[in-house]
């Protein structure tokens, strides 16, 4: 079965994030392809509903999809399996950080139907440097902030034609300063970023088969790695491998066939605290491996051990 590519796009109250999704919605459609879309205000309105009046698209509003109501973005991703649309656009709220929503889509039960492409984040670039300011700004803004750059395979410096030349230097440097790693970075007004770089393909998820023992081309930033594991593991023994792989596994989810029964056990992994629960569903088992730079040999032999 096709997966259906996702695209999130992040980015602080009034960056531009809705001008960039209506921009990809028209490309989507002059394409005659069905976007679905997927917009969560922390209010009890959306008041940019009319823009999508064409659109097949579903409003999550009262909350963060990223926390006080993750379980309606999941519930929405589940309704979403059947419906034919052929590609999904998720803007979050401008709180929102976009990492959960990621985990999100990395979930077990969502990982073979939608393929994350990219996380575009969007930096209002008139107010980054207020934001960033000890004195106009809080300690939570900042830190949203940086989770946002942090959180993106593509970053879009947005309004740029609301600033000098040399504010735009300031801004620029600053945020190189936030990032831990290599993120493409464009600038823009309107969000006019041209289609090809918009629409890459920037979030690799390796996927590793019991089987798989021939050796493997490198991939640059592996964000998730995805295994298929129908061997029995025991709770001590998937804990412990967990926790070997500190330094470079944040999170972990997966379904998994605990012990020696035959029943299927879900399990998250989270700050290095491994909870597990009983499934009904029949969903083929694997697990998921979240993190930076994961080394797929790595991994793979950890998990081919028999300890
Ligand atoms: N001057 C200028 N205005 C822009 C630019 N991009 C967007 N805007 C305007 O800025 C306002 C906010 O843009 P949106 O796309 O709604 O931003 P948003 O991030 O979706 O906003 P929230 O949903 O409120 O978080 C709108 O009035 C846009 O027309 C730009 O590059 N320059």
């Amino acid at each position: 079965m096709k997966k259906i590519p996702v695209y999130v796009i992040s980015g602080f109250l009034g960056s531009g994030k809705t001008t960039v999704l209506l921009h990809m919605i028209n490309h989507f459609k002059k394409e005659n392809k069905q976007p679905g879309i997927i917009l969560n205000e922390l209010g009890d309105e959306n008041v940019e509903k009319h823009l999508f009046s064409e659109e097949k698209m579903i409003e999550l509003l009262n909350g963060c999809i990223c926390c006080t109501i993750q379980g309606d973005l999941k519930g929405t991703l589940q309704s979403l399996k059947n419906e034919p649309i052929d590609v999904l656009l998720i803007e979050g709220t401008g709180v929102a950080n976009p990492l959960e929503i990621r985990d999100i889509l990395f979930d077990p039960h969502f990982i073979d139907t939608f393929e994350l492409q990219s996380m575009i984040s969007i930096v209002d670039a008139s107010h980054y440097l207020e934001y960033q300011s000890f004195f106009a700004s809080s300690k939570e803004i900042r830190a949203l902030l940086k989770e946002q750059i942090e959180a993106a395979s593509l970053l879009i410096i947005n309004k740029i034609d609301l600033v000098s030349e040399k504010e735009l230097k300031k801004v620029e440097r600053k945020i190189l300063l936030e990032m831990n790693r290599d993120i493409p970075m464009y600038q823009t007004t309107h969000g006019e970023i041209p289609l090809e770089i918009l629409l890459e393909k920037r979030v690799h998820v390796v996927e590793v088969s019991e089987q798989d023992h021939h050796h493997h081309h490198h991939h640059h930033h592996i964000e998730a790695i995805k295994m298929k594991w129908a061997k029995p593991i025991t709770r001590k023994q998937l804990e412990e491998k967990l926790k070997s792989l500190a330094t470079k596994v944040i999170r972990a989810k997966g379904i998994v066939y605990l012990d020696t029964s035959n029943d299927l056990y879900e399990f998250q992994y989270a700050a290095k605290q491994l909870s597990v629960h009983k499934i009904k569903e029949n969903e083929s088992p694997k697990i998921i491996l979240i993190g930076k730079d994961l080394s797929k040999e790595e991994i793979e032999r950890l998990f081919q051990e028999e300890n």
